[in-house]
């Protein structure tokens, strides 16, 4: 089969990891024959460079037209002093919005191989951990209102967070299906002591649960939430939460598993498409210096090769080879103290093909 991919490498270590990516899709391909066609696009700080904006129409048009989007990362500092609106980062929410990419989901997983790799106790972590952030991704504090005003206090400036409830029922939905083919868990983060959208938030969850008696829906406080994702973070299998608070949860989530550099992402619309990226940003710490971790990027177009193109076995050729990479005792930078020796981008990237 041909599959149509939109790739938009993006900024900073990017580039670096979406080109290890497209190493190894393009094994699986080889090998399971199929033909992936690639089309580059720009979006985020390489678009302002080249065309003045962030978000070319272009860009959204082909994106469209594509089967599926890989995207690597936007941002970095030289482009850190451009007004909100103009920033990278609006590329990425403006492309989620025209995509209708609600559904974020962000798996969080302790390989085996890694287990000496994650801050947590052994005792913490044994057996295994398995947890996926379910992040409503186009609504919430990122898409509302925002503005400045004056206030008696000096110039003020706002974000409204506001949920529909059409908005916290699909995503509910994603969650609470996830959960059917899981743990049968679903713990819904919000602010409800608080705000007024969390109450929303929190009714419509517990309506969406009644359509499924054999999920247990437990709803944490997200302060509460940060807490026992470190303390006891077993207890959780889908966690379902408003677009910032999954941003943050998610970051947290990594932490767990070793490095960022691990956690794949999937952004979903309604049917199958999708655009798959990295949780991590554009490191512009690390850019250039062959230290990124590929495997984020890598494991997001097994994601692609799940959820979009329904190709299983092709998935798992990915997760697998990622493993026995694992297994054989190589290392990112990020997931070894500086005594140990570390493989690049590069050589992760071939290494990790080999293995399909
Ligand atoms: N999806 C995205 O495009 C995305 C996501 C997050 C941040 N950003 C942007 O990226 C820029 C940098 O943000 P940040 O520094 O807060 O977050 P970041 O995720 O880019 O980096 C945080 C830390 O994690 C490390 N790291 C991240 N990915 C790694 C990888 N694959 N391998 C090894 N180490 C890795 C970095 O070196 C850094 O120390 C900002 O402009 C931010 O807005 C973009
Ligand atoms: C760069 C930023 C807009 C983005 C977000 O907050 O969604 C990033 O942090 C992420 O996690 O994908
Ligand atoms: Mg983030």
């Amino acid at each position: 089969m041909n599959y149509n991919i939109a790739v938009i490498p993006g900024d900073g270590i990017g580039p670096e990891v979406v080109a290890e990516t497209l190493k190894v899709l393009d094994k699986v391909g080889d090998k399971f024959n199929h033909k992936f066609n690639y089309t580059q696009v720009l979006a985020g700080g390489a678009a302002i460079d080249e065309t003045g904006e962030c978000l070319p129409s272009e860009t959204v048009n082909i994106c469209k037209n594509s089967d599926a989007v890989l995207l690597g990362a936007v941002g970095g500092p030289k482009w850190d002093a451009l007004p909100g609106e103009q920033r990278p980062e609006r590329a990425l929410l403006g492309i989620r919005k025209a995509l209708g990419l609600y559904a974020n989901l962000r798996p969080a997983m302790v390989f085996d191989e890694l287990a000496d790799a994650s801050p947590l106790k052994p005792e913490i972590i044994a057996g295994g951990l398995d947890i996926v952030v379910v992040r409503e991704l186009t609504g919430g504090i990122y898409f509302g209102e925002k503005g400045h005003k004056d206030t008696p206090m000096g110039p003020a400036a706002y974000d409204v967070e506001e949920y529909s409830e059409g908005e916290v029922k699909r995503i509910a939905k994603v969650a609470f299906d996830m959960a059917m083919k899981r743990g049968k868990k679903v713990t819904s983060v919000d602010k409800a002591n608080v705000l007024e959208s969390s109450r929303l938030w929190r009714r419509v969850v517990a309506e969406v649960a009644a359509d499924y008696p054999d999920v247990t829906l437990d709803n944490l406080y997200v302060d509460n939430a940060s807490m026992q994702l470190v303390r006891n973070p077993k207890q959780f299998d889908v966690i379902v939460t408003s677009n910032m608070f999954g941003d943050i949860l998610s970051d947290e989530a990594s932490q767990i598993t070793g490095s960022i550099g691990m956690l794949p992402s999937a952004s979903l619309a309604d049917g199958n498409f999708g655009m798959y990226e990295p949780v991590h940003g554009s490191a512009p710490d690390i850019a250039g210096t062959g230290q990124a971790n590929p495997i984020a990027t890598i494991l997001s177009a097994a994601m692609m090769l799940r959820y979009t193109f329904g190709l299983m076995d092709e998935a798992a050729s990915i997760e697998n080879a990622v493993h026995k990479f694992l297994k054989n005792g190589y290392r990112t930078a990020d997931l070894c103290g500086d005594a140990k020796e570390s493989v690049t981008t590069i050589k992760a990237g071939d290494l990790i093909a080999a293995e399909i």
